[in-house]
């Protein structure tokens, strides 16, 4: 029975979502899934790190209280976290890389993916920053060096969206996608229909783990800028940077905005899109809409997320699922590593 050694290098609510779901499933998936996961790392700016090469019980890892230095309470622990060791002399085969999403140059993320990826280790990730700014490289090395580079909750959580697109909709041109990719920013205005306030909106989406840890990023549509880049180049071959993409958010939507739009029928929505245009390129914007109650993304409501694609031979194939969440995104790093089972497993 095939057991991986997994590295957690940042333990906020993703990975500590896996190491709940391994606490809760590992038996099961070991008839399900033919594998196990034994957690052999966990490294964290805040909380410090630990490594056990014969494996971490993951009950009390998700225990584990929210002090600074609370790794060093456990046997072998360290208030320090040493990614780099954590990250290449765990003895892990693959790292799971959950830190915060760096929006203007994927550090660090995108070195603990580099140092990873060099030493042969398979990388799961749900940062956005790494795969939006420095994909095509990272995805290189991966190549080079024979081992996966999985980031499938980098986009709409553990809903399938890029995996899906790549393999089910293979040999099906994408001519371009619209939706709504941000969790938060939907939640909020959601809430805001409810009579929330916006920054009261905001407070709940931060304590129910979709906010980013600056959520400047959800609501001013930074958080899916990223998205669409990672998508229009994964599914357009569009070679997009960031600064490519047009963007603007939902924080100058007031309250009367939207009870004015309700009372007309009509919903806001923060849209994500990017097309094909007539002479090859790609465009690509990110902007807060006024959708009539009609139009498929206007329902559309909370956390989840929607996103259509523009197909040539199916017309619009739209999936809509949890776009955040603590748990529903440590789900994408499990599809990530059921992927890497059935291409580099044993
Ligand atoms: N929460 C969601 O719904 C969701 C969904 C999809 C993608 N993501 C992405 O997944 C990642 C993790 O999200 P989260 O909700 O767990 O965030 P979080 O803020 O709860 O946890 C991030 C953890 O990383 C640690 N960290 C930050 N910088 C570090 C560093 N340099 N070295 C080591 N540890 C470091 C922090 O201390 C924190 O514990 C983010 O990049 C986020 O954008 C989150
Ligand atoms: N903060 C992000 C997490 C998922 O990438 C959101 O709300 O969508």
């Amino acid at each position: 029975m095939t057991e991986y050694k997994i590295a957690l290098v940042g333990f906020g609510g993703v990975n500590r979502g896996l190491a709940q779901l391994v606490a809760d499933r590992n038996a099961e998936w070991k008839a399900s899934l033919g594998f196990g996961i034994k957690i052999v790392g966990v490294t964290d700016i805040f909380l410090g790190s630990i490594v056990a090469k014969e494996g971490l019980d993951a009950k009390q890892l998700v225990a584990l209280p929210l002090e600074k230095g609370a790794l060093a309470q456990m046997p072998g622990g360290t208030a320090e976290a040493l990614n780099e060791a954590v990250i290449k002399h765990s003895g892990a085969d693959m790292i799971a890389e959950a830190t915060f999403t760096n929006p203007v140059d994927g550090e660090p993320a995108t070195t603990f993916c580099r140092w990873a990826l060099e030493s042969g280790i398979h990388v799961v990730t749900t940062n956005k920053g790494p795969i939006a700014l420095h994909g095509a490289e990272l995805k290189d090395l991966a190549r080079r060096k024979g081992v996966a580079f999985e980031y499938e909750g980098s986009v709409m959580s553990g809903t399938p969206v890029i995996r899906l697109a790549r393999q089910a909709l293979a040999g099906v041109e994408v001519q371009g996608f619209e939706g709504i990719l941000n969790g938060t920013s939907n939640y909020v205005l959601t809430r805001m229909k409810d009579g929330l306030t916006f920054n009261d909106a905001v407070a709940q989406a931060q304590q129910l783990g979709y906010a980013e840890a600056d959520p400047t990023a959800d609501v001013e549509g930074f958080d899916v800028r990223l998205k669409v880049v990672i998508l229009a180049n994964e599914l357009l071959n569009a070679r997009l940077s960031v600064s490519d993409v047009a963007c603007s958010g939902i924080s100058s939507i007031s309250p009367e905005d939207v009870a004015q739009a309700s009372a007309n029928g009509a919903s806001w929505k923060l849209i994500g899109c990017a097309n094909r245009e007539a002479n090859g390129s790609v465009r690509a914007s990110v902007e807060a809409r006024l959708l009539p109650n009609a139009h498929p993304l206007a329902g559309i409501s909370g956390a989840t997320n929607a996103v259509s694609f523009n197909t040539s031979l199916l017309g619009a194939v739209t999936v809509s699922g949890p776009g955040a969440g603590r748990i529903e995104t440590a789900y994408a790093l499990l599809s990530d590593i059921i992927a890497i089972h059935t291409t580099h497993g044993k």
